[in-house]
């Protein structure tokens, strides 16, 4: 299980461990996995770090600290190394901006002056295009010591702000960011892509866009969530040492192993019925495809029978021959350990809905299932609700804005949660499930695609976490495993090029198959 911590926890466990260690010893532990990692990035050879041009981006705290000592241990493996002061004050961790210069490290005050030039010692500044031109100097005239250094520059480290950050870039650092990002240079977050909001995954005003994030002691969940996970690039890990075991994560993902240990597998007893059966009320005269693809996810979401409910029962038996198919109420339909009901239902949706939730089982609602729905309706259940669904369904059941969602989303998930007393999943660019009482951890899918943003590739997984709950999966875990296989389908099924929900159906089998290998 991948796990991430708030600002809050991070912040707590780093003060229990400083209280254990000589002072400034985290930070040094940050600074060696940061200046390992970049010069990682830089080439593995020794001498890809020797004669690299490297930039970093300084704001006024720790996270400035952080990138000036891993500065410093790049400067004395010989690369050159320019700090850019981005504070309006120009302030900067002293300790680090002493190690940088004591190092042979540059020292440049925002971009129209140079605060400081160093001599730059032997090995530095000599990359594959020969040796680093010498700094402007200040009100030399011959334009910005930052901007030369940036535009040169092989690598940049962008430590304006980690989790003491609150809301955007301010204005004076977006032009260097915005200069660091056209370089051309690896750009490398130190924490956090600055400007992101680090426990919500929020992006108000402008931020850094990294092509790698290093992080320090824990995940945090913005790294993990829309609109900022997709700023922070390519993860990497530093391990602090941190203990946060006693702790809730926030946020969770599974991984491989945690999905393998939770699919139903059939015991040697095992027969149709007791494997479980999954109602399916979907599709319509008008929209029976919506029907084959919720019953194309049920049949492989390890339910021993897929049983069919509504006016699409033609379409459905001529693909699956294998569904039994009532034309009826629910109610009236037999016996089920869990409906899913919504997908492409017509206007008789509100009886179709009365009923299921009527029912002892689990019910999952999807799509237009979701239309109207009276958080009392579902609050009364003693089964398990499951909810899924998207950016604007979730806005509509919310009274917001999609876009207050789509910018909000572990909020907005645990929001819809806890007003209706359901376990949630949020479809969309990241897939988040929250438990009933929108508490603590929210479940973060790992496995999603953009591929997957294709016309009834939800039915597919709406029918697909139906039959994981009829197989006995608490709701959590339904869903969460539910979209991890999805997931995996999408991409295997798209392999680079667009797919059909079809396929996507068709794909979760081979997903099952290589988790279960683990
Ligand atoms: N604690 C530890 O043990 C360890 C912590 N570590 C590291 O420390 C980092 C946290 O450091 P931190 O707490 O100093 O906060 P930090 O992220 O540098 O930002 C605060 C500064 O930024 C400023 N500022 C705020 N918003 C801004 C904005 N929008 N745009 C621009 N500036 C803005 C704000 O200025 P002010 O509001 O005062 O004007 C303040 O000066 C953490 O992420 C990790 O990297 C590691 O070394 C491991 C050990
Ligand atoms: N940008 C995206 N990245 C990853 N997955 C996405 C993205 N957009 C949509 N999806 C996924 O695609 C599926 C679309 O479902 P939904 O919105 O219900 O569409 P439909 O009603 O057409 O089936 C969901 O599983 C959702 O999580
Ligand atoms: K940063």
């Amino acid at each position: 299980m991948r796990t991430a911590y708030s600002v809050e926890t991070v912040r707590n466990a780093e003060r229990e461990l400083m209280e254990r260690l000589p002072e400034g010893a985290l930070m040094q532990r940050a600074a060696a996995g940061l200046a390992a990692a970049c010069a990682d990035l830089l080439g593995r050879a020794p001498g890809r770090v020797y004669g690299a041009r490297v930039v970093l981006l300084v704001g006024a705290g720790d996270n400035g600290g952080d990138a000036l000592y891993a500065g410093a241990r790049l400067a004395r493996r010989g690369a050159g190394v320019t700090a850019v002061l981005v504070d309006a004050r120009q302030r900067a961790h002293p300790g680090g901006l002493a190690a940088l210069m004591a190092a042979g490290g540059r020292v440049v005050t925002g971009p129209h002056e140079v605060h400081e030039v160093h001599e730059v010692h032997e090995g530095h500044g000599t990359g594959a295009d020969g040796p680093a031109a010498p700094l402007a100097h200040a009100g030399g005239g011959t334009g910005s010591a930052a901007y030369v250094a940036l535009h040169r520059a092989h690598l940049v480290m962008d430590a304006i702000t980690g989790i003491g950050g609150r809301g955007g870039l301010r204005p004076e650092a977006v032009p260097l960011v915005r200069a660091a990002e056209a370089s051309g240079a690896v750009l490398v977050a130190v924490d956090l892509p600055s400007g992101v909001d680090a426990d919500s995954g929020r992006v108000d005003g402008a931020c850094v866009r990294a092509d790698v994030t290093v992080t320090f002691g824990a995940y945090k969940p913005g790294l993990l969530i829309d609109p900022a996970k997709e700023r922070a690039g390519a993860l990497r890990f530093v391990d602090l040492g941190l203990e946060t075991a006693g702790t809730p994560a926030d946020l969770e993902a599974l991984q491989h192993a945690d999905v393998a240990a939770l699919l139903p597998v059939p015991a040697a007893e095992s027969d149709k019925y007791r494997r479980g059966v999954v109602g399916v009320v979907a599709g319509s005269a008008r929209y029976p495809g919506a029907a084959v693809l919720a019953v194309a996810g049920a049949l492989h979401g390890g339910a021993g029978a897929v049983r069919y409910v509504g006016q699409g029962g033609d379409a459905v038996l001529a693909r699956f021959p294998e569904v039994l198919v009532s034309g009826g109420a629910p109610a009236d339909a037999g016996r089920v350990q869990s409906w899913v009901i919504g997908p492409g239902l017509d206007d008789r949706v509100k009886d179709a809905r009365a009923d299921v939730l009527a029912s002892d089982v689990p019910v999952l609602l999807d799509a237009d299932a979701l239309a109207g729905l009276d958080p009392q309706e579902v609050r009364g259940r003693s089964a398990p609700t499951v909810l899924t669904p998207h950016a604007g369904e979730a806005a509509r059941l919310l009274g917001v804005e999609r876009a207050e969602v789509e910018s909000g989303r572990l909020d907005s998930v645990r929001k819809l949660a806890v007003k209706y007393g359901a376990t949630v999943l949020l479809k969309g660019s990241t897939t988040l499930v929250a438990p009933p009482d929108g508490g603590r951890p929210v479940r973060v899918n790992p496995t999603g695609t953009g591929w997957l943003a294709t016309a009834g590739s939800g039915d597919v997984l709406s029918g697909l976490v139906g039959s994981l709950l009829a197989a006995g999966l608490a709701a959590v875990d339904a869903a969460s495993v539910g979209a991890y296989l999805h997931g995996l389908a999408g991409r295997s099924a798209a392999r680079g090029a667009p797919v059909g929900a079809g396929d996507v159906a068709g794909a979760v089998a081979g997903a099952w198959r290589g988790v279960g290998r683990g």
